[in-house]
């Protein structure tokens, strides 16, 4: 590869995403080498008049009668993910509460669907609430969990995976992509192996949607849950999105028996009784205003089209590496991802015993990564509105850090969020 900047230059050129970026507040004037956009995801331009119309049209003045409109808020930007995003049908996709409630309403249902199963299984490199969930929830119903090892930079091995399934597994808990190394798992040789063994799987995508091609149709996924707020770009806190595969829809009860999940609501019937529909994983009252800034990042990623974002994705993946490798490693810097780019989600994560005091270097020179312990410095460049030069630059940048130490006078003590 050429690894000059005007090479990076040639690449941004011939970019057919490239006009994407002006459509995200800041990037461009900022200045901002922006590579967390697999923790946060920037602000689409659109985002502020959007929310402005919900507040000072349709709150302000509709009150309580734009309710008419909110009530299908949830499956409607459900459906838009579905299509746009998910390759799922519509009416498959509900977009409700935290990725965390998300997993705990599904892992629940899921459990109850495979009655005299007593295990869950998860992987122990698991994002933490993940694991944490999956922890709960067998503790209160008296299971076992088993947390399957995984390689900290390669992922899950699918054939250590399949010595953890047998006839006691109810669920498995996995991520399309892992958070910490970004390692792609085969989403549908997983899920048969699963079934083959009776469990059901739930997905967690929240680094896989809008960044690597889902096809949860194809890939006959039953249940899938993640956030919005990564590649997404609907903001902090946005809700996540929950996916139950029709078929299965009627069969499953999630554990929170809110009116938002009832059939006909407003008859305000005396006992919980489930609408059909993927609406009876809802909940309460929808954050309207959340929602309407989901609306617009769910389009934007659906008109930039997730086959394109996710082959450039693998493109500034694939440019990070051979920097590493030509810039980092002899300073010591290993990569902490899978090297084969088939096998890695869009972002890339480096190993170093400074990795902490890399991070903060970095933010102070306006190179924004993150810090994932106990060791790694986290690159996530979101294909929407990222350049090429942006990585080669932020590349160049860490690449001085290391060269003259600069990083040495940072303080080893973690912050509060990394
Ligand atoms: C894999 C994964 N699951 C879940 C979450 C977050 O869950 P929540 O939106 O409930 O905070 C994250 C990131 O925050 C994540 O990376
Ligand atoms: N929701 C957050 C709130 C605060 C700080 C980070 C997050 C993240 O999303 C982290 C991300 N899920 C990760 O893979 O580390």
């Amino acid at each position: 590869m050429d690894l000059t900047r005007a090479a990076a230059e040639a690449l941004d050129a011939a970019d057919p995403l490239a006009a994407f970026r002006d459509r995200f507040a800041g990037a461009g004037e900022d200045g901002l080498l922006y590579l967390d956009g697999n923790s946060l995801g920037r602000m689409p331009v659109e985002t502020p008049a959007a929310l402005a119309r919900v507040v000072e049209e349709e709150w302000a003045r509709g009150l309580v009668r734009s309710w008419s409109s909110w009530v299908g808020a949830a499956t409607r930007v459900g459906d838009l993910l579905a299509e746009g995003v998910l390759g799922a049908r519509p009416g498959e996709v509900l977009v409700a509460d935290s990725t965390t409630v998300d997993l705990y309403k599904l892992l629940v249902a899921a459990a109850d669907a495979r009655p005299g199963r007593d295990v869950l299984v998860c992987s122990a490199d698991d994002f933490p609430t993940d694991r944490y969930v999956v922890a709960g929830v067998a503790q209160a119903r008296g299971m076992t969990v088993r947390e399957v090892p995984a390689d900290a930079d390669e992922g899950l091995d699918p054939a250590v995976l399949a010595t953890a399934l047998d006839e006691r597994v109810a669920v498995v808990v996995l991520s399309a992509v892992a958070y910490r190394s970004g390692a792609l798992a085969d989403v549908a040789a997983v899920t048969r192996t699963a079934r083959e063994a009776g469990a059901l799987v739930v997905w967690d995508l929240s680094h896989a949607a809008g960044a690597v091609p889902v096809d949860l149709a194809a890939d006959g996924v039953d249940l899938a849950v993640g956030c919005t707020y990564k590649y997404l770009n609907g903001g902090p806190g946005a809700p996540a999105f929950l996916y139950v595969r029709r078929e299965l829809q009627e069969r499953l009860r999630q554990p929170i028996w809110g009116w938002f999940g009832q059939r006909d609501q407003f008859a305000m019937g005396p006992a919980y009784d489930p609408v059909p529909g993927v609406e009876r994983f809802a909940v309460g009252t929808p954050p309207v205003l959340a929602l309407a800034a989901v609306e617009v990042g769910a389009r934007l990623v659906a008109e930039a089209g997730v086959d394109r974002l996710a082959a450039k994705g693998r493109a500034l993946g694939e440019l990070v590496v051979a920097l590493a490798d030509a810039w980092l490693a002899p300073h010591g810097v290993a990569l902490a991802s899978p090297r084969d780019p088939a096998r890695r989600g869009a972002h890339v994560t480096l190993a170093s015993p400074s990795a902490w005091q890399l991070t903060q270097a970095l933010v102070d020179r306006g190179v924004v990564p993150d810090f994932r312990t106990p060791d790694r410095v986290r690159l996530g460049p979101a294909p929407l509105y990222t350049r090429f030069v942006d990585v080669w630059d932020a590349m160049a940048c860490l690449r001085d850090v290391l060269a003259s130490g600069a990083h040495e006078g940072y303080p080893a003590e973690r912050s509060r969020v990394t």
